[in-house]
């Protein structure tokens, strides 16, 4: 039998206004156990592709699969988690209580302990029962990955989260990462960061005006572009010549 995909698109288009499409027939898939990088230019449709399958915006023309589930059906949401690419949390919550309802949505406890030393190592020791009122930009962007790094779901996505955290931080980040898919965890990673993508990404998923024009193995990109940065700046030369 067919294990199905983690997550799934199926010629998913969309429009905000009815009139301009922001997402064209978009196909993609994210397997189990791999780091996909999801890129593209300001505009091009990432976040409302995020936002489609997480159900904060109507699906109306095609199909989103969370581990074989249409994510609008509450069997896709345990599936995975979404890191937003702001840096929006409740601010009345201490971090400890933010964790623990986290927790509470995916049925699982919060082990405070992996937290306190989560808190310790991401350069926020003590800091877990205080109130995220106090916390600045970096510190609710740390939160949010420390929640993703336990609630440890099949797949993670992740909006620009890792942007505007500390090198140290990413550091972290991106071994935790890496050991969430030995787990046969998945991440999709939404980023700019074209770098840490050739660090840690297995795929590269490139939208441009709502459309996938890449899909292609990282090792490959670096092969034959010599990185990400010069395969995009290759596409928009190709696009500016059409
Ligand atoms: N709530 C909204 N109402 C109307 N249009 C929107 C809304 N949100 C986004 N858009 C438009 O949809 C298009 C895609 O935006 P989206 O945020 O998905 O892009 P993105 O690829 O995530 O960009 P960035 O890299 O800047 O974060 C843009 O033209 C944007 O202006």
């Amino acid at each position: 039998m067919n294990v199905p995909s983690l997550l799934e698109a199926r010629s998913v288009g969309f429009s905000y206004d009815g009139t301009v499409q922001v997402l064209r027939g978009v196909d993609l898939h994210v397997d189990e156990g791999e780091i996909v990088g999801l890129i593209g230019p300001n505009g091009s449709g990432k976040s409302t592709l995020i936002k489609l399958v997480f159900d904060l915006l109507h699906l109306k023309s095609g199909t989103l699969l969370l581990s074989g589930h249409h994510c609008q059906s509450a069997l896709a949401r345990p599936e995975a988690q979404y890191l937003a690419s702001n840096d929006h949390l409740p601010e009345f919550l201490r971090a400890r209580e933010y964790l623990t309802i986290i927790g509470d949505l995916y049925g699982r406890s919060l082990d405070v302990g992996a937290a306190r030393s989560f808190f310790e190592e991401y350069g926020m020791a003590g800091r877990l029962e205080d109130l995220i009122e106090d916390f600045s930009h970096g510190m609710r962007k740390k939160t949010q990955l420390i929640s993703a790094i336990l609630q440890r779901r099949p797949l993670t996505i992740i909006d620009e989260t890792v942007n505007g955290i500390d090198l140290e931080a990413q550091y972290l980040a991106e071994q935790e990462f890496v050991k969430m898919r030995s787990e046969g965890r998945s991440i999709l990673l939404c980023t700019h960061d074209f770098s840490m993508l050739e660090r840690v990404a297995d795929r590269v998923l490139f939208l441009d005006h709502g459309v996938v024009v890449a899909d292609a193995p990282v090792r490959d990109v670096v092969a034959s572009h010599r990185g990400i940065s010069q395969m995009v700046f290759d596409h928009l030369d190709d696009r500016r010549q059409r």
